[in-house]
């Protein structure tokens, strides 16, 4: 079973994944995990760290298909060992995946384009390339100024305190998290699930309350 943690950045994603790992162990499932991008370990991995950091220049001026392609390449080079890992666990836990550059890519283009976009690009990542669909995507959604604060206390906490060119831009970030509900609700490549970080004033959910959720959609998909 491959299950996909979507959100924006600072969404949880990472929170998720931990906690929903520890869970899994204590249940006696096997478990297994993958975060992409994988930054230090594929070729293309490394030139995506040097994208976010800004040296392939300012990111308006990296077309959007060229930076998904690194992103893309980073999976194809990680095929082997995403069948293996899938092969040897009852359940796969994937922090971003194909979705993410779906959503993330897609939203550097105009409204017009972005259809166009969505289907060359996971035309290329599932059928070209022949990754895995997931069998659920969770989507984490949680309102971008929410996220622009758990990212700024993030980057202070982390030793660099740098944040990569996507995360510096909330317009950005809430481009993004528009077409991941476009994707959600057209369950894009999959069933996809909704989960909303925040309560219904707006305040953030405990980790552990969005866990409780995230559980019971994982046994309602009989994934755990
Ligand atoms: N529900 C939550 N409530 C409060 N803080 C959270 C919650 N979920 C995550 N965080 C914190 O917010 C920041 C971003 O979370 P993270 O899991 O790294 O997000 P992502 O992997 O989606 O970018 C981290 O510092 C994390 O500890
Ligand atoms: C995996 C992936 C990420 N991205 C984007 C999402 C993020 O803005 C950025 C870096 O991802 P990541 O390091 O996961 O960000 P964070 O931990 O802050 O959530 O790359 C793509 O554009 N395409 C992809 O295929």
């Amino acid at each position: 079973m491959l299950v996909a943690l979507e959100g924006i950045d600072g969404a949880g994603k990472t929170t998720q994944l931990h906690l929903l790992e520890e869970r899994a162990r204590r249940q006696g499932l096997r478990v297994a995990s993958l975060s992409f991008p994988r930054y230090t370990e594929t070729v293309f991995g490394r030139c995506v760290a040097a994208y976010l950091r800004g040296e392939f220049g300012p990111l308006a001026e990296v077309p959007p298909r060229s930076a998904a392609l690194l992103f893309a390449g980073d999976r194809l080079e990680s095929l082997e060992l995403l069948s293996r890992l899938a092969a040897e666990s009852d359940l796969l836990l994937l922090d971003r995946y194909v979705a993410s550059n779906l959503a993330h890519q897609g939203a550097r283009l105009a409204v017009s384009e972005r259809d166009a976009f969505l289907a060359w690009l996971a035309h290329l990542e599932y059928e070209v390339f022949g990754l895995p669909r997931p069998t659920l995507t969770l989507y984490l959604r949680l309102p971008v100024a929410v996220a622009s604060s758990l990212l700024a206390t993030r980057a202070q906490q982390r030793r660099s305190g740098a944040r990569d060119l996507h995360e510096e831009n909330a317009a950005y970030l809430a481009r993004c998290a528009e077409v991941y509900e476009q994707l959600a609700s057209a369950h894009a490549d999959g069933p996809w699930e909704i989960v909303s970080c925040v309560d219904e004033k707006e305040r953030l959910r405990s980790p552990e309350e969005i866990q409780v959720q995230v559980w019971s959609l994982l046994e309602r998909y009989r994934t755990v």
